[in-house]
């Protein structure tokens, strides 16, 4: 088969390695690979090119995506999908497969229904939120460059009596937050999921203060939106100087973690294994098995947050 590949949406690291491994086991399995550049904008443009090891030799250790990415505005107008599909058939694509979050498996749902062009989906986000999936590719980077600006931010924040307020990722999902706040033993972590008390946080912070608590590392999640009002909150009602940190697009960058370079080629060698058999999937992590489920069970579905991750933070949200 002609298979071509595309990255959509936000880039994430670990879009190369699964880039790499996409050309190489596609040829190991007699396909022909090609790229997509620009991610949907290029498949409307015809950016169109069959794949060599030559163009992914080097690549595994660098984060971003070497065929790039884009947000299509012109992807909704049908007259445009028209014009991409109307590109694979003049390259001879027989196949897709594409490295993206929920937004662009919708638009690869509405691009099925018009077109009938056989697909694999592979998650592919910071903000791991898709459902009935445990991982997203590009996750375990942006938590370690979320852990490795907290130790930055607290060598500062335990040399003063303050509170750093940090806003980490993620869109409407408080994923990167609760994760990155359990692991980096952040005293607050507010998330769009769950509804938090500042009054019970107030009483134990000022208990903590008159225990010897020296300075506050808390972790918000850039949906709630609340990330200046935080900082105001530390200074009139808990009496301590605060600053606020947005991480922001650090958080997409950075070379992929070893968990990031093997899951990504095991998503792609699901992908390419059952794209003759099965093609119209999305490719899932769940309970450490790679699953294939159906676009419109994913689509159609809504993602839930690990209950125990949950349980473990919720004093860091004020629930008693
Ligand atoms: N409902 C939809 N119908 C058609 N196309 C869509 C739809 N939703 C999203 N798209 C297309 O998919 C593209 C990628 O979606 P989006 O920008 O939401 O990123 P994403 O895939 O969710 O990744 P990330 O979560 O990393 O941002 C959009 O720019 C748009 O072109
Ligand atoms: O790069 P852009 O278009 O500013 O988008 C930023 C958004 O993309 C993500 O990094 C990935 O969806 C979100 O966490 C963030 O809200």
């Amino acid at each position: 088969m002609n298979i071509a590949i595309l990255t959509s949406g936000g880039d994430s690291s670990g879009m190369n390695p699964a880039i790499k491994k996409f050309v190489e086991y596609s040829y190991l399995k007699n396909h022909t690979p090609y790229f997509i550049y620009d991610g949907l904008e290029g498949l409307i443009e015809g950016k169109i090119k069959k794949a060599s090891f030559k163009d992914v030799s080097g690549i595994i250790f660098r984060g971003g995506t070497i065929i790039r990415s884009s947000r299509s505005k012109r992807w909704y107008e049908k007259t445009y999908r028209k014009q991409a599909y109307e590109n694979l058939k003049k390259h001879g694509i027989d196949a897709l497969v594409i490295l993206g979050g929920d937004g662009s498996f919708r638009a690869l749902d509405v691009f099925y229904k018009d077109f009938k062009v056989p697909f694999m989906g592979i998650p592919a986000t910071i903000d791991n939120d898709i459902p009935l999936n445990d991982y997203t590719i590009g996750t375990d980077t942006a938590l370690n460059v979320i852990r490795h600006a907290i130790d930055e931010i607290r060598d500062t924040a335990s040399s003063f009596a303050r509170a750093f307020v940090i806003e980490v990722m993620g869109r409407e999902c408080g994923y990167l937050a609760l994760t990155s706040a359990v692991a980096n033993g952040a005293e607050m972590c507010l998330i769009p999921e769950v509804e938090y008390s500042l009054e019970n946080l107030k009483k134990r912070y000022l208990n903590e203060i008159k225990n010897g608590r020296g300075y506050f590392i808390a972790i918000v999640a850039e949906g709630l939106k609340i990330t200046d009002k935080i900082k105001e909150w530390f200074e009139k009602e808990i009496g301590f100087e605060a600053r606020s940190t947005i991480l922001g697009h650090i958080q997409r960058g950075g070379s992929p973690t070893v968990f990031e370079r093997l899951t990504a080629a095991e998503f792609i060698v699901k992908a390419i294994d059952h794209i003759e058999s099965s093609p119209d999937k999305i490719v899932t992590h769940k309970n450490g098995e790679f699953i294939l489920k159906d676009l419109n069970e994913i689509i159609t579905s809504k993602y839930a947050l690990n209950p125990e991750m949950l349980k473990i933070a919720a004093p860091l949200m004020g629930k008693e």
